[in-house]
């Protein structure tokens, strides 16, 4: 059956936290003293926001079908994505059918493939096409994980990320991840700082609770593998993530080589579509592959991704992404968990992820999330009213 045509695509912005999860107030978890591979730096050291981590803010993509059903999404991008959403993107989707996602998807990909491929282009891309799934649901009255083919369980489990996984695990997660305070160029002296604090949080979570890492692309191979080695034997760590840079395919490869057995590796939330993944997987960089729903392309990729992540018995467990994530990671059996980044300030209640800009964003309860409670057509929340937006970029609609 035809379904109302696209009339209008509106890209709008939005400051303070959201779905650009860094852009924070001061005194947050997520800003202390993180190690970065601007770390190198020490005048950018204490803060990722002096070095810009939050200059782009979220960008809200709004489609608006004929019979005035919106469909709407959430992503990291901000003004310069919205650019390109309204002024390059647009075109190929007014006058369009909603459920044409696969030729949509693949326009957008090849008409910017000039200057996009990666980043902020592919953050646009995948925001176009959450909208778009967001919309294809309303107008046929389905939640998004019924369009891709149902759950496949009846609950999801969490594991929290934040600056403390023992509240995470008195809250009932099934793990937590924390995030690396020093990197290489704090020396010997950092790393042993680094392994107390790891040793800290074994000492306060007791043995039998997930406990991992984040290095935010920080380290080197040789710095990584003796964190690892170490973190591994003494503590118990359950995986490194994202150690080394994104674009370092090799160093991922040895150092999957080098860690302990049974120790995993993981990355991919700065990585994008399926021929970026295909690199990590066919190299074998990691265990788990970790794309973030609005930055790798969006649901239509991540379908792409997926699949051959379970062609390579690989597991995919999204970067936070929120509802984006929680409607995709149901319908898998190789995503048997997700991520929940904690926005408490100090990461020991649970807040909605993507708060202030979405109403009705579920939450976990004791660690987990049933999966009526996003029975909802799309993916089941609104844009909430009070949050301030701009639209830099009219051009129709
Ligand atoms: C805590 C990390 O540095 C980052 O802010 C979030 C992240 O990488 C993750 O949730 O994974
Ligand atoms: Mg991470």
């Amino acid at each position: 059956m035809a379904l109302s045509k696209i009339r209008s695509v509106r890209a709008l912005t939005a400051r303070g936290g959201g779905a650009d999860y860094h852009d924070q107030g001061s005194g947050h978890w997520i800003d202390d003293h993180i190690a970065t591979p601007m770390a190198r730096y020490p005048e950018y050291r204490q803060s990722r926001q002096s070095f810009g981590i939050n200059v782009l803010g979220t960008l809200i993509v709004e489609i608006e079908a004929e019979d005035g059903t919106v469909g709407f999404a959430v992503t990291t991008g901000g003004a310069p994505a919205a650019y390109i959403v309204e002024r390059h993107l647009s075109r190929f989707l007014i006058g369009r059918d909603p459920a044409e996602y696969e030729k949509i998807w693949d326009q957008m990909y090849f008409s910017t493939q000039y200057y996009g491929r990666k980043g902020l282009v592919i953050n646009a891309i995948s925001g176009v096409d959450l909208a778009l799934w967001d919309l294809l649901g309303k107008l046929r009255g389905e939640p998004v994980h019924a369009l891709l083919g149902g759950a496949v369980r009846d609950e999801l489990q969490f594991y929290a990320t934040g600056a403390r996984p023992d509240a995470a695990k008195d809250l009932g997660f099934i793990g937590g991840k924390m995030p690396l305070h020093h990197g290489p160029a704090e020396g010997d002296e950092g790393l042993a700082r680094n392994l107390s604090d790891i040793g800290e949080m074994r000492a306060r979570t007791g043995d039998d609770f997930w406990l991992m890492l984040d290095c935010w692309m920080a380290l080197d191979v040789n710095y990584a593998t003796r964190l690892a080695t170490r973190a591994w034997h003494d503590f118990g760590l359950k995986w490194i993530e994202e150690a080394i840079s994104p674009d370092d395919y090799w160093g991922y490869a040895e150092l999957k080589r080098n860690v302990p057995r049974g120790m995993l590796v993981t990355t991919g939330e700065h990585e994008a579509t399926r021929w970026g993944f295909r690199m990590l997987l066919e190299m074998d960089c990691c265990d788990i592959i970790q794309p973030d729903v609005g930055w790798c392309g969006g649901i239509t990729e991540l379908l792409k991704i997926s699949a051959l992540a379970d062609a390579a018995g690989k597991l995919v467990v999204p970067h936070g992404s929120s509802v984006y994530s929680y409607h995709f990671v149901c319908t898998r059996h190789n995503s048997p968990f997700a991520e929940f980044l904690m926005m408490h300030p100090d990461a020991n209640e649970v807040v909605p992820m993507f708060r202030p800009q979405l109403l009705g964003e579920p939450v976990p309860e004791r660690g987990r999330l049933s999966i009526s409670a996003l029975d909802k057509p799309g993916f089941g929340v609104e844009l909430n009213p009070d949050v301030a937006l701009e639209r830099p970029f009219p051009s129709q609609g």
